[in-house]
């Protein structure tokens, strides 16, 4: 049984209102789960993008653009745009990556889910674990195109 101190940072004990069962509850990612956190538990973080793909990318195509034929400059002056317009408060990356982003997350408003280290392309996950909760990255590039990423979890 884990005690509250032998637990992995943030994580806290609840008691649950409906069964007084005892969960566990993250206090800094607002997740809960019965089991007790393991320390890869709490290795995952969550994050939304916005991807533009270009015409070297690995698979230059999108539920948005049959074939996509911008070249990379193009997209990473379309990815500073949105980036100004996110951090001027103009419009959220969630509203926009539902327009404009050539992930099929799209439709989540980006939205990735929570995912662990080995799991996405290793610029991705980089750029993502040294982000804070909240913070927006720089224009990050992958096999699949140009991102902005947002740390949610
Ligand atoms: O790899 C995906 N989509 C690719 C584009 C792409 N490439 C990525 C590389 C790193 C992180 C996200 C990325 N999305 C596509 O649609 O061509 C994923 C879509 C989704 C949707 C929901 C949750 C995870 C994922 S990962």
């Amino acid at each position: 049984m884990s005690d509250q101190n032998s637990l992995p940072e943030g994580w806290i004990t609840r008691e649950s209102r409906s069964t007084g069962k005892i969960y566990y509850y993250n206090t800094l990612t607002n997740q809960s789960q019965w089991e007790p956190p393991t320390d890869a538990s709490e290795d995952k973080v969550r994050a939304s993008h916005l991807l533009v793909k270009h015409n070297e990318s690995r698979r230059p195509s999108s539920w948005r653009q049959n074939e996509i034929t911008r070249s990379k400059d193009d997209a990473l002056k379309l990815i500073q745009e949105y980036r100004k317009k996110i951090v001027g408060g103009e419009i959220t990356l969630g509203q926009l990556a539902l327009e404009m982003s050539d992930c099929s997350s799209a439709r989540k408003e980006g939205d990735l889910g929570f995912f662990g280290r080995g799991q996405m392309q290793k610029p991705f996950e980089d750029a993502t674990y040294a982000l804070q909760i909240g913070e927006l990255s720089e224009p990050v590039f992958t096999d699949s195109g140009i991102h902005i990423i947002l740390r949610t979890g």
